[in-house]
């Protein structure tokens, strides 16, 4: 795989995943776990941010102290399933603004289509992390950060739990400027275009609607 392609490899990870992939799994705790990851993954997204010193004083001395500079974040969820994701990413980077595409994959063609967007005013200036937990096919995925790009975004990044090496390609191929940070890449796509093992539809199970 890529260099542009992070995946988290970790025996806790592999053991959430798979309580994720179980089809007795209830919304509770999927939503429990999707939130889990989310951080870990916010962690190593966030590896490249800038620092600055500063000095401060500890009970016991004086002591050079750190803090985030540079340019401003952004969490761009695509809805619905990304929306899982979010309250992972803000527990890491509390100040990041949010935006919302709203993206649904039509049943028939799997050609994503977008049906919402409301994104922060000053988005041009902010590094985006897209969460989502699925890149399956990568349509919604390379849709919504096209979207994000005329809109002026230059460095984006993109979240997901599980991916396919399809949707791994496609983004490769449509955005090679784009990192790719996920917890797990599986087999492929079944015939209606499902990650294999995947863990179903994430949008479902988040939110119970099946
Ligand atoms: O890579 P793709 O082939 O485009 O598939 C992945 C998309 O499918 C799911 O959303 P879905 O369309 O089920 O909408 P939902 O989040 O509202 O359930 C998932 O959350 C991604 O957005
Ligand atoms: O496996 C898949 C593919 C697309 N969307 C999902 O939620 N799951
Ligand atoms: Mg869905």
């Amino acid at each position: 795989m890529q260099e542009s392609v992070k995946v988290l490899d970790h025996p806790v990870i592999k053991h959430k995943i798979s309580i994720l992939r179980d089809i007795n799994t209830g919304s509770t705790e999927f939503r429990s776990i999707i939130k889990e990851i989310s951080i870990i993954l916010a962690y190593e997204a966030t590896k490249d941010l800038d620092l600055e010193e500063f000095e401060l004083e500890t009970p016991v001395a004086t002591t050079t102290g750190y803090r985030i500079s540079g340019k401003k974040l952004g969490i761009v969820p695509i809805l619905r399933a990304g929306l899982g994701m979010v309250d992972g990413v803000l527990e890491v980077l509390p100040a990041a603004k949010i935006g919302h595409i709203g993206m649904y994959r039509d049943e028939e063609t799997l050609q994503p289509v977008e049906y919402y967007s409301k994104l922060p005013n000053d988005v041009e200036n902010r590094d985006i992390m897209v969460v989502d937990p699925m890149l399956a096919t990568g349509g919604s995925a390379c849709d919504a950060i096209g979207r994000l790009k005329e809109k002026g975004c230059k460095d984006i990044k993109l979240l997901s739990i599980i991916a396919a090496p399809e949707g791994v390609k496609k983004l490769h191929e449509e955005h090679p400027d784009v990192e790719i940070f996920i917890a797990q890449l599986d087999e492929g796509l079944n015939e209606n275009s499902y990650i294999v093992p995947g863990l179903g539809d994430a949008g479902d199970r988040l939110f119970g609607t099946k």
